[in-house]
């Protein structure tokens, strides 16, 4: 079983993660993780934090000589302005005369979207600093390291995935445009929004200066898709088992996310039924299915097809032109706080959905096939594709060849 954890506010000294239950063997390369720090950095709209972020990456524990070792993986990723927080941030007691004015001053006029108000509700806060340090999106950068060596895994058994952008604001792909492969990573990462479609990125980046001129914000959905799953990952035998649930929970727990769809999702409703789902016809002796409507889960499990998820983000809550609000203060109506922000966060969600599904997926193949190194994660999942009778046996969606 994989288990993760974060810790870590946004301009505290550090994040940490912790991945627990990864088997030995499998490769954790500093670069690998940089790497996907670096790309959930990219994408046109990021606010200044972004330009001079460094996300310094220390590897504490459960890796030697870049293979993991079996023990909790334990990372760390250092907050390149800490030295510019270490009075409002300290974990230790300081004079509260320091905390009333510049970067320390109280917040009290909370912004409507955000976690401010009910953050301060629930906690007992009298402003929100303490409440926004650790709902800000920072904290993806923490999950973003420990996808990387979920992918890693993943990568290790044939399982190979890549998240895309689909739509920002009105703007959206052509709905014919070809779904695409982790062969297309490079490219995604070349373009300002993650997005295959020369035309539409075009239009996308009009359409977040256009917002970003009037002092607004904007929002938009990604695609995760993976290629290489075994048919069987989770189980109709119990909802919390459901491969489904356990993706959409895992993309709506990123920040902003308001929407999960799996497959053709909502589109699927507006079909009658013969039109709504994957026939199985027998191609070269084995089961084929003809479409890829429901977007490779079936019964909570994975289909052994190509897998298809979408998360849709709200615009940012942080919106320039300033929202009403109540300063919590003196109760008089007042302009939200601003702090320097993003216009649009969209294809950093997109890298952070891919994390998230990657520990999905690592959590389930764990799960379905155990092995305290990897060599024996493969043997058992070898073993499990082998007893599947010729009958029964579908093709393993590799995708491009
Ligand atoms: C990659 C990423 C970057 C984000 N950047 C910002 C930002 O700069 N400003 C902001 O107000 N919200 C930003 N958000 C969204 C907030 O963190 C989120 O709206 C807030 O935590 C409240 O949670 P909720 O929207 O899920 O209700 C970002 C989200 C993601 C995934
Ligand atoms: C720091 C990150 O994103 C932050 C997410 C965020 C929010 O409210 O979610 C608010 C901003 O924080 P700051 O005021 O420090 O610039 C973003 O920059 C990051 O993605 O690493």
């Amino acid at each position: 079983m994989l288990r993760w954890l974060t810790a870590g506010e946004s301009h505290g000294p550090e994040l940490i993660a912790v991945l627990e239950g990864l088997p030995a063997g499998v490769p954790v390369l500093r670069e690998a993780i940089q790497a996907d720090l670096q790309r959930r950095k990219l994408g046109y709209g990021r606010g200044a934090r972004m330009k001079f972020e460094q996300d310094e990456l220390t590897i504490s524990g459960g890796v030697r000589h870049g293979l993991s070792m079996g023990s909790p993986v334990a990372l760390r990723i250092g907050n390149t302005e800490w030295p510019k927080w270490t009075t409002v941030m300290s974990a230790d007691p300081v004079d509260p005369a320091e905390l009333q004015s510049g970067r320390g001053a109280p917040l009290t006029r909370p912004r409507p979207g955000h976690a401010d108000l009910v953050g301060m509700q629930k906690y007992g806060f009298d402003e929100s600093r303490p409440v926004l340090e650790r709902a800000s999106a920072r904290e993806t950068a923490a999950r973003v390291a420990l996808g990387a060596i979920a992918r890693s895994f993943l990568a290790e058994l044939g399982i190979r995935l890549v998240a895309h952008t689909l739509s920002i604001g009105p703007v959206r792909v052509p709905e014919d445009a070809p779904l695409p492969h982790p062969d297309d990573v490079e490219r995604l990462d070349a373009d300002p929004l993650r997005c295959l479609h020369a035309e539409t990125s075009a239009r996308m980046v009009e359409e977040v200066d256009a917002a970003h001129k009037s002092g607004d914000t904007l929002g938009g959905v990604v695609e995760v898709v993976a290629y290489g799953l075994p048919p069987g990952l989770g189980s109709y035998v119990h909802w919390d088992r459901r491969l489904d649930a356990r993706l959409a929970g895992a993309l709506m727990g990123i920040q902003a996310i308001k929407g999960v769809e799996v497959g053709d999702g909502f589109e699927s409703t507006r079909r009658p039924g013969s039109a709504a789902h994957d026939e199985l016809v027998l191609e070269n002796g084995v089961i084929h299915r003809e479409s890829d409507r429901a977007g490779g889960t079936e019964g909570g499990m994975s289909t052994g097809g190509v897998l298809r998820v979408r998360a849709g983000m709200k615009p940012i809550a942080t919106v320039p032109h300033a929202l009403r609000t109540i300063d919590t203060a003196t109760g008089e109506a007042a302009p939200a706080h601003h702090q320097r922000s993003d216009v649009c966060a969209v294809p950093a969600a997109g890298v952070v959905a891919e994390a998230m599904v990657a520990l999905v997926l690592a959590e389930a193949m764990t799960e379905k096939f155990g092995g305290d190194s990897i060599a024996e994660t493969r043997r058992n999942l070898e073993g499990y594709l082998a007893a599947i009778p010729a009958t029964l046996t579908t093709a393993v969606a590799e995708g491009r060849a």
